[in-house]
């Protein structure tokens, strides 16, 4: 190897070192999320010296070097600020940034559940079996999805019924989203809606999307339908906020009747296969929005 090719490569390693520790990134933010760091900040009202942080997060002395680090990461993606400091000018102090505010609980349209979500193993898993997957022979009876394929061959809705935990969280995790994307939609897209009468939102998790339209268009009865356990947790928490226009029914798409409606709303379900809008006529597709 000559000695450019060596410097090339010198001057190359750090993109692999990036490359290969760029699940840091994940982690970091997920740690914030667990740790309720953005709401922390944000409940004291002003900047937060690094010790107090500590002591609000209840973090040994110990470990409160290693906090420091975590901050300046968190700086570094830009959830936080860190500033100047004027009466101990040795000690850190950090601020919310407007990213954070995407991680605080009061947020309807946070995205605490879809960070928990993304990174849990369920899903991070078939990432790590990928070359597996491809080097696996059975094409005979081709599992075509890296998930079922780590999965011992169930699907993603297969093992959310399997772990109803699991299921909760991603049914969750779509929230913060589809608040803002719903609000879009019925904001710029009021045509879509025209002549209807009733909607269901198939897959309609905790029913984010299907109350933006029961608000937006009264005259519109709209029907969150999802799985039992996702419909029963959502409807007890929507009761003290009841719409008269919208209610909840649980069932499996697959298996059972999907309540009759002039327009059924499938958003982020089943992969791509059903990011339409469907009633009678295909109304739109949702995935201009995404
Ligand atoms: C990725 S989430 C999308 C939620 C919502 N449509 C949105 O865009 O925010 C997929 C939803 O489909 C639901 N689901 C999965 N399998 C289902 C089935 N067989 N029948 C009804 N709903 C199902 C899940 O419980 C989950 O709430």
């Amino acid at each position: 190897m000559d000695a450019t090719s060596a410097v090339e490569l010198l001057e190359a390693q750090p993109r692999v070192w990036d490359h290969s520790l760029s699940y840091i990134k994940a982690m970091t933010l997920q740690c914030a999320v667990e740790m309720e760091i953005a709401d922390v900040i944000q409940s004291h009202g002003e900047p937060i010296a690094l010790s107090e942080l500590a002591a609000a997060l209840e973090i040994s002395a110990a470990k409160a070097p290693f906090l420091s680090r975590l901050m300046r990461m968190l700086v570094h993606m830009g959830y936080f600020t860190q500033v100047e400091q004027q009466i101990v000018p040795e000690e850190e102090l950090y601020w919310v940034a407007p990213l954070s505010q995407l991680l605080l609980k009061n947020n309807p349209f946070n995205a605490r559940s879809l960070v928990i979500c993304l990174n849990h193993p369920n899903v991070v898993d078939p990432w790590r079996h990928m070359s597996a997957w491809f080097r696996s022979s059975n094409d005979d009876n081709i599992i075509h999805d890296t998930f079922a394929f780590a999965h011992g061959g169930k699907k993603l809705y297969e093992v959310c019924s399997a772990d109803a935990g699991f299921g909760q969280l991603l049914a969750e995790s779509m929230g913060g989203d589809s608040w803002m994307f719903s609000r879009a939609m019925v904001a710029n897209c009021k045509e879509a809606f025209e002549g209807l009468s009733s909607l269901v939102d198939v897959g309609g998790s905790t029913g984010t999307t299907a109350k933006v339209i029961a608000e937006a268009f009264p005259s519109i009865h709209c029907t969150v339908f999802d799985l039992p356990n996702v419909v029963a947790a959502a409807a007890a928490a929507a009761s003290a906020e009841s719409l008269p226009n919208l209610d909840y029914v649980g069932g499996d798409m697959f298996t059972d009747d999907i309540p009759p409606a002039d327009a059924l709303l499938f958003k982020v379900l089943i992969n791509n296969l059903c990011c339409h809008f469907l009633t009678e006529r295909v109304v739109y597709n949702v995935s201009l929005f995404s």
